[in-house]
């Protein structure tokens, strides 16, 4: 059960060397001395049985199967902690991942309470490889996504009506465009042809598209009108703008609409699901504009036949009108792709959909036709004006660390307004905003007692006695909103969201709203789900908790921020290690310094106590106690228990999905699953951790997305790349190297015994 050089979950029946002999006859001693020799024997031959299996320290070759050494060196049992804080709660065994001498508290045996392994303490160091940049001066940069200061620039000199350009900026406060919206605007205001638009996040897309089909409309509307008609909701439908999610069409019908406040006899509407096919009164016959908005995406999640059906259904019922007072509309139909990539797949996109079309690029060389594909490739950009970090993070400090940074980022009132979390999977997700939200700990009421010595892993699940976390944390499927107990202060209360896609639609609605609507300080943990399109106003800081999938995948989501010539700042956590590597792709990614952080210096800012000089051990008790706080959160409730070890993993099951090119920077060989188990606040072996079945409330979505795919008349079968015929955005993975993707889920699946993947 290998993949990607993960051995996991490698399990022997519990049967598998269960004696079935028993002795009889002769005195006691005798049948003492015989059962042992049987047992001596038995001990032997499972030795032999496990040594011919792959060790954890082992790399299978992907493709040939074969068993390689891992350079990482084997662990040996500890026996002295003394660089570290030890527990002071109970002995202490762990996993060491350095080889370094430790003393067994107590016996030499696998504890059977689990592990409490210090968080200080045999932590793999930064590899000499990835030396630490030198600091450079901080550069003055100017944003690359803003609206142009230049006064020439306004949106009447592009070709807007007045009445238009004088609507954007009394009711929307948009005084002048964009760059991508000087150039589109140009171009789909003067010339009825197709367009690719193509331009980074957070520059305006949108409105590049919107403002000419509206501005022709008024003109259509105006010149009805003069000939005695006029525009009204019986003229038929103009235009349709493609969307490859719910929230996405949401967002861009709530833009639509607050420019046709300014022409309220032009109307917008949303439609969702395959309503071509199946609604007879959608007369498409008039249709004069059709965008693809987020081209990469739709490809990603598998529209591209959709896609191709709808053009050619479009074009099939397209008439000529005979209509005397539509004269003015133009002859062909005229189609925009937006994307903020241009991979490979979007150039797919461009050749079925587009004739003839218009670049639209803000950097020249982008938007010439003989531009190659890595030129454009690598044009893709962080916003310019965006501040990158990474965090270097041993895998047993993550947890701490995240809480650490967010304490410090909402320590001052007003310091950052919103925070967006980016999680691997949705029961990561679930199990984080639970953990972050729980009541007991800031209020110190007390952690459950410590189980105890004699209960083994297993026993520690099911606490005899229920206290007050467990009784006041009771977990809820359908909460997405609490107060961030775990990183408020008494200055600063902050509110925590989550958001996947295995939440119901109407819960991933109203969460996003409320979070968009929220004027508390507020973070929301999400996975993927948000990272493409979604504006969601006031984001300061992006956190990619777990790495991207992708190249593009980080660029959507440090995209949240510094959007439309705001400032913004993201940080990435990345193991000490081949993870490092990292750094050269993000380098790839933006102009700007990247700047290096260390745990020690976010967990100092974050455990630090506020008053007093502050030496090493008081952060270091600091968070050590917080993180046995959290642990026994995690015991003390068996739901806990199961969401934590749910949460461990579908974490490492997603870690095996990155893009093959980027699988020596995120090595499963690498990762160590012991000091990673301590992120999810779990004292188990690692080997131990196996949550069958599916997580809690995966069939309620799954239902309700079942009921939109049957009532949308879609296969639900072979219709997506993701083999998930949802049209919305479940799975969040990019489809580069789908193929390979598939599969590996499919071992993962069939290894894990958990029924699904659960990324969304
Ligand atoms: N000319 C402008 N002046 C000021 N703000 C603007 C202007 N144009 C757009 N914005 C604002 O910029 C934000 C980002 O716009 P939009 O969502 O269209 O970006 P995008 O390019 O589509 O980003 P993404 O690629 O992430 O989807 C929105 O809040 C929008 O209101």
């Amino acid at each position: 059960m290998a993949d990607d050089g993960m051995l996991l979950n490698f399990e022997l029946p519990s049967d598998a060397f269960a004696s079935t002999k028993s002795f009889r006859g002769g005195g006691w001693k005798d049948r003492h001395t015989a059962k042992k020799s049987f047992q001596y024997g038995r001990k032997k031959a499972q030795e032999r049985a496990v040594g011919s299996m792959p060790r954890f320290d082992e790399v299978r070759s992907e493709d040939e199967g074969l068993i390689l050494p891992n350079p990482r060196p084997a662990k040996r049992p500890r026996i002295e902690d003394a660089e570290g804080l030890q527990s002071t709660y109970r002995p202490s065994a762990g996993i060491n991942r350095s080889g370094q001498a430790t003393t067994i508290h107590g016996s030499s045996k696998t504890p059977k309470d689990g592990v409490i392994s210090s968080l200080f303490s045999f932590n793999p160091q930064s590899a000499p490889s990835y030396p630490k940049p030198a600091m450079e001066a901080e550069e003055i940069v100017q944003p690359s996504n803003a609206p142009l200061e230049d006064e020439l620039a306004n949106f009447t000199s592009l070709g807007l009506s007045p009445t238009l350009a004088a609507h954007l900026l009394r009711k929307l406060g948009i005084k002048a465009p964009t760059a991508i919206q000087r150039k589109a605007i140009e171009q789909l205001c003067a010339a009825h042809a197709d367009a690719f638009i193509q331009a980074e996040t957070g520059s305006g897309k949108t409105l590049a598209y919107l403002l000419p089909i509206v501005e022709r409309l008024m003109q259509l509307s105006k010149q009805m009108k003069t000939a005695g008609t006029g525009l009204n909701r019986e003229s038929g439908l103009f235009a349709i703008v493609l969307s490859p999610t719910r929230e996405l069409s949401k967002q861009i019908s709530a833009v639509l609409e607050s420019l046709l406040a300014c022409c309220h006899w032009i109307v917008s509407g949303t439609v969702i699901g395959d309503h071509i096919d199946n609604t007879e009164v959608l007369d498409v016959s008039k249709v004069r504009w059709l965008v693809l908005d987020e081209g990469d995406r739709l490809m990603e999640l598998g529209f591209e036949k959709d896609i191709q059906k709808i053009v050619g259904v479009l074009n099939l019922r397209r008439k000529k009108v005979v209509d005397s007072s539509l004269a003015d509309l133009p002859e062909r139909r005229c189609t925009v792709l937006c994307s903020a990539t241009l991979k490979g797949n979007v150039e797919q996109l461009k050749h079925t959909t587009l004739k003839d079309a218009a670049s639209i690029a803000v950097d020249e060389d982008m938007s010439t036709a003989d531009a190659s594909s890595e030129n454009k490739a690598a044009a893709f950009s962080a916003p310019a004006q965006l501040k990158q970090s990474y965090v270097l993070v041993p895998s047993k400090q993550r947890l701490v660390t995240l809480v650490a940074t967010l304490r410090q980022a909402f320590k001052r009132k007003g310091s950052v307004a919103k925070c967006v979390v980016f999680i691997s999977c949705a029961d990561s997700v679930d199990f984080h905003f639970d953990l972050l939200t729980q009541q007991s700990l800031t209020a110190g009421e007390g952690a459950a007692a410590e189980p105890k010595d004699d209960a083994t892993p297993t026993q520690q699940s099911i606490p005899k006695h229920s206290n007050k976390i467990a009784q006041g944390n009771s977990i809820s499927e359908t909460r997405t909103h609490g107060l961030a107990t775990a990183i408020s202060s008494d200055q600063n209360q902050v509110q925590l969201f989550r958001l996947h896609g295995s939440l119901q639609q109407s819960t991933r609605t109203s969460t996003l709203m409320a979070f968009t609507k929220c004027t508390d300080p507020s973070v929301i943990v999400c996975t993927d789900v948000a990272s493409r399109g979604l504006d969601l106003p006031n984001i300061d800081l992006v956190i990619e908790y777990d790495p991207p999938f992708s190249k593009d995948d980080h660029l959507h989501r440090v995209g949240r921020t510094a959007r439309a010539g705001r400032d913004g700042r993201a940080m990435i956590f990345l193991a000490p290690g081949c993870e490092e590597g990292y750094v050269d792709i993000l380098k790839d990614c933006g102009p700007r310094n990247i700047t290096r952080h260390g745990a020690d210096e976010m967990l100092k800012k974050g455990f630090s106590p506020s008053i007093g000089v502050v030496g090493d051990k008081d952060w270091q008790e600091a968070a050590t106690t917080w993180q046995l706080d959290i642990e026994r959160w995690a015991l003390a409730h068996p739901k806990h228990l199961e969401q934590a070890r749910r949460a461990f993993q579908s974490h490492v099951r997603a870690y095996a999905t990155h893009v093959a090119a980027e699988r020596s920077i995120f090595d499963m060989g690498q990762l160590h699953f012991g000091h990673l188990a301590k992120a999810f606040a779990l004292r188990d072996k690692p080997g131990s951790i196996r949550v069958p079945g599916q997580r809690p409330g995966q069939n309620e979505g799954r239902k309700s997305n079942d009921a939109r795919k049957a009532s949308a008349g879609r296969a639900a079968a072979g219709s997506t790349k993701r083999g998930r015929a949802d049209d919305d955005f479940e799975d969040q993975t990019p489809t580069d190297k789908e193929a390979g993707r598939r599969r590996t889920q499919a071992k993962l699946k069939s290894m894990g015994g958990a029924s699904e993947f659960n990324l969304g």
